[in-house]
């Protein structure tokens, strides 16, 4: 280890909070990490990292939780003796949407803490309530229509707002909240989100929302740089509703580099960081997934998080209702074009503990993986074997209520032509559907299928007599491990350089948080871009590693074909829930 520098970067997801340290170069130098169901399941009564209220569709989390796992990750990096005291920037990904509700004392006791108590103590007072609401939740329906309705239609919010109107999306849920919890909402003074939340803490004052993470409110006007005067005034219940709202939403800060101040004396004091440590803006998960590697124009990720989400950075602006545009976090003028699925590893999973064998696995400590990855492989693509004879296989596999489609929770199996996509039937009984070690493959296809058939206008042919397809797609999140998802998701959405892990694959997030530190403190001038400066250190070498072959001539066609039965069985389920 040099003895130069070292950045600080955190995830802060919503199952796990997540820290990494890195050098100058971008070397990774130390990690640690907190597991929300571990760590504190027992004591604030987590699945999963949150609580849910079924009866109204609520999910959340505690706030205490989370302070407690940021001096309990703090106290592991020092354990492992990582030299805090070189830390010279700080910055952080967080769960997207959730929001953190400041109570009156909040800014005397963030600027008071003193380094003999941990966080939970000294903020007990600190919050008008002790739940963030997690981007699972869907209890918003009724204020969503109210989003979709202000502007004139879903189309024109998503114009202003770069999305539609989205159950998790802030705007709805302060919506909500307000009217469920007014005298909540009357004694809240600041309302943060996850990611200015946590850099709160840092700075020993409520800190600035995020140029990027912004967009996920549904309150941003993207191209007016500016709040939304009528969807605050609709959110907050009109005009002098609204510049409250205002003033608990505080300024948006607009450069997502630079310093928001220094490191707050509790840190330096109990753990030993630098006073010269300086705060950089935090950002979402996703917008910093995208700052984890030197991203070019047709490449996307796919993060297999606990939600999965398909991301490209893209300088046009082209928003539409299915899918959301942020601003990008770094780059003015550049945009993260994002698809967000729930239904991603929580439903895989599901599949994954149907099979035969995983509960044997599990229970000798063998990879619970291993009965739905080789059932996956095993199974040719749409299960046709001879396209003569065989029906092609669809599903639509939700644990959760979806965001694209917005269609409530439940299992629909469907077949069609697998030449022309023809006679798409849903096959309904258990005698005609199929057996369950044919839905680990299926499940992936329908999720890449699904991200395939709304990304496609945004993709164009990499090289001349090639189909329009992303250049690579590379994988982050905890499902990137996973080679069996690698190899299919690389079969349906193609990539005509390949498929790629991230070597650090769970921890992307965290690590574009570090990168984003680097940057914000070591840039040259306001004027170098991100991916300037990241691709001047970068090295693919040991970064990445190849895992699919991506484009697979035939293959990639035979999906294509399927596509517009696929987008038919989403019309028809949606129909169907429409009329009951
Ligand atoms: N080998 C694997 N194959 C498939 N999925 C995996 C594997 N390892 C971890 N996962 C999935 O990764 C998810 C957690 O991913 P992670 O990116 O850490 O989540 P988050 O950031 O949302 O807390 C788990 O829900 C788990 O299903
Ligand atoms: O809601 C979204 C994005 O819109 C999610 O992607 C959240 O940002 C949570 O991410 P993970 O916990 O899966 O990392």
């Amino acid at each position: 280890m040099s003895d130069g520098p070292l950045y600080l970067g955190f995830d802060l997801s919503t199952q796990q909070l997540k820290a990494i340290v890195i050098q100058s170069d971008l070397q990774i130098v130390a990690d640690a990490k907190v597991e929300f169901d571990q760590d504190f399941g027992a004591k604030y009564g987590v699945k999963k990292g949150v609580i849910i209220n079924k009866d109204e569709g609520e999910v959340f989390a505690p706030v205490a939780m989370w302070l407690e796992s940021l001096d309990l990750v703090l106290e592991r990096l020092k354990e492992k003796k990582t030299p805090l005291n070189r830390i010279r920037g700080i910055s952080g990904s967080c769960q997207q949407h959730g929001s953190v509700y400041w109570s009156r004392q909040a800014d005397a006791l963030l600027a008071g803490l003193t380094a003999d108590k941990p966080l939970v103590e000294q903020l007990k007072n600190a919050f008008s309530h002790p739940y963030g609401p997690n981007w699972q939740d869907h209890s918003t329906q009724h204020e969503c229509d109210q989003f979709d309705a202000k502007l004139g239609s879903p189309d024109k919010l998503a114009e202003v707002t770069g999305s539609a109107a989205h159950h998790r999306f802030t705007g709805p849920q302060i919506m909500r909240l307000r009217r469920k919890l007014p005298d909540m909402y009357a004694a809240t003074s600041r309302i943060s989100l996850v990611s200015s939340f946590l850099a709160s803490l840092f700075l020993g004052s409520v800190a600035p929302i995020d140029i990027s993470d912004v967009c996920g409110m549904d309150l941003w006007d993207i191209p007016g740089n500016d709040w939304s005067e009528p969807l605050l005034e609709l959110t907050a219940g009109g005009a002098d509703g609204a510049a409250e709202l205002r003033r608990k939403l505080g300024e948006v800060r607009r450069d997502g580099g630079g310093s928001i101040g220094s490191i707050s004396h509790y840190f330096t004091t109990r753990y030993g960081f630098s006073p010269d440590c300086q705060v950089a803006p935090f950002t979402g998960d996703n917008p910093a997934t995208i700052l984890a590697l030197p991203l070019r124009p047709l490449d996307a990720i796919v993060s297999l998080g606990t939600s999965t989400t398909f991301l490209m950075s893209t300088p046009v602006y082209k928003p539409d209702p299915s899918y959301h545009f942020f601003n990008h976090p770094t780059t003015p003028g550049q945009y993260m074009f994002m698809l967000c699925y729930k239904n991603g590893s929580l439903a895989r999973e599901k599949v994954r503990d149907a099979l035969p064998g995983t509960a044997a696995a599990k229970a000798s400590g063998n990879d619970p993986w291993s009965a739905f990855n080789s059932a996956a492989l095993a199974t040719p693509p749409l299960d046709v074997r001879s396209p003569s004879t065989d029906r092609a296989k669809l599903g639509l596999y939700f644990d959760l209520p979806e965001i694209v489609p917005n269609i409530r929770a439940g299992t629909w199996r469907f077949t069609c032509s697998p030449t022309d996509g023809s006679d798409l039937r849903e096959e309904t009984t258990t005698t005609t559907a199929w057996p369950t070690e044919t839905d680990p493959r299926i499940i992936v296809e329908s999720q890449a299928l699904s991200m395939r058939l709304r990304s496609q206008k945004l993709v164009h042919s990499p090289r001349d007599g090639l189909p329009a397809q992303p250049r690579r797609v590379y994988l982050v999140g905890g499902g990137s491990l996973n080679p069996a998802i690698a190899q299919v998701l690389g079969d349906v959405l193609g990539g005509a350089d390949g498929v790629y892990r991230l070597d650090v694959g769970g921890n992307a997030c965290a690590l574009g948080g570090a990168y984003k530190a680097v940057w914000a403190m070591e840039r040259e001038s306001e004027k170098q871009t991100f991916d300037e400066f990241l691709g001047g250190r970068w090295k693919e070498e040991g970064a990445i590693q190849k895992v699919g072959e991506g484009y697979r001539e035939g293959v990639f066609e035979a999906y294509g074909r399927v596509l517009p039965a696929f987008e038919e069985m989403e019309g028809r389920v949606l129909e169907v829930a429409r009329n009951t």
